[in-house]
């Protein structure tokens, strides 16, 4: 089996400052990385730098495209990388304002990612956009609602709707459930985790929080300082952690 994504040697500095250095590491179809870390550990540097927000200094990720096989998504050409991030991958901010339209009613949030891969019957979009509203608990009657009007969870599950009704393969998420009271937290992770399985995604995760990657993630990867200083199996790692950092992680939440 070829890895959906596979990284090498990835690096990104900020001047004489690491963002993250010599991250590598490879994502099976299916899959869940959680990738931890306290704050300013470098997760949002390198989501930023797989999904192609940022430019990284060195090294390559190699995505396994549907029609071409694998291929380097730092070298492709822009419009390229657009297609595929507007087909094959999905990014969930942390803040729902900066992945949705707050000016675009619900439905059209999600009609427009239909309309943007080709989609043109009217009737058809409505219907499917209904359907994915549905799909993340967000009752009909809200459809031509602005997500201005929704409370943030609620606009957290229109963002994902938004991202998932093309039928991406790979989901990047940058702290999904941040900013969020702990019960609404807790239904969208149940939520996030229901999704996932039954669409059978692969996704990224990137989380302070070690309860979201123990529900979320098969496999974790523990940050410090821009390095990864360990990874392993979500249960594996944080039963028995081998570092003294994420011994201190998982202590530091046991204690809270
Ligand atoms: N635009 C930037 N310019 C300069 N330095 C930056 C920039 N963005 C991040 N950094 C630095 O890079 C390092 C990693 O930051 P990053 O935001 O990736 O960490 P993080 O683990 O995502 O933190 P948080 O959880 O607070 O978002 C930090 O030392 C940070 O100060």
């Amino acid at each position: 089996m070829t890895p959906l994504l596979e990284v090498r040697n990835l690096s990104k500095f900020y001047g004489p400052r690491i963002g993250c250095a010599d991250v590598g590491f490879e994502l099976w179809p299916g899959e869940v990385l959680g990738i931890v870390g306290e704050s300013g550990s470098g997760k949002s540097t390198l989501l930023s730098c797989l999904a192609g927000h940022l430019v990284p200094d060195t090294g390559s990720v190699v995505y396994d495209t549907r029609t071409d096989g694998p291929r380097d998504t730092l070298t492709m050409s822009e419009p390229e990388r657009r297609m595929l991030s507007r087909t094959d991958w999905a990014y969930v901010h942390q803040n729902p304002r900066d992945g949705l339209r707050m000016n675009v009613s619900a439905g059209g949030n999600v009609g427009e990612r239909l309309m943007a891969v080709g989609a043109r019957h009217y009737g058809n979009i409505r219907a499917t956009a209904t359907d994915w509203l549905g799909r993340v608990e967000i009752s009909d009657e809200r459809i031509d609602d602005r997500p201005s009007a929704f409370s943030g969870g609620m606009q957290q599950r229109l963002q994902i709707a938004r991202n998932l009704v093309t039928g991406p393969r790979l989901v990047f998420m940058d702290e999904p459930t941040g900013g969020l009271d702990v019960s609404v937290q807790a239904r969208l992770l149940d939520l996030i985790r229901a999704l996932v399985r039954d669409l059978g995604l692969s996704a990224v995760i990137v989380t302070h929080d070690l309860a979201v990657v123990r529900l979320l993630a098969d496999r974790l990867m523990v940050m410090k300082s821009g390095h990864v200083v360990e990874e392993g199996l979500t249960d594996q790692v944080l039963d028995d952690p081998q570092h003294a950092y994420t011994q201190l992680l998982v202590s530091s939440v046991l204690h809270v």
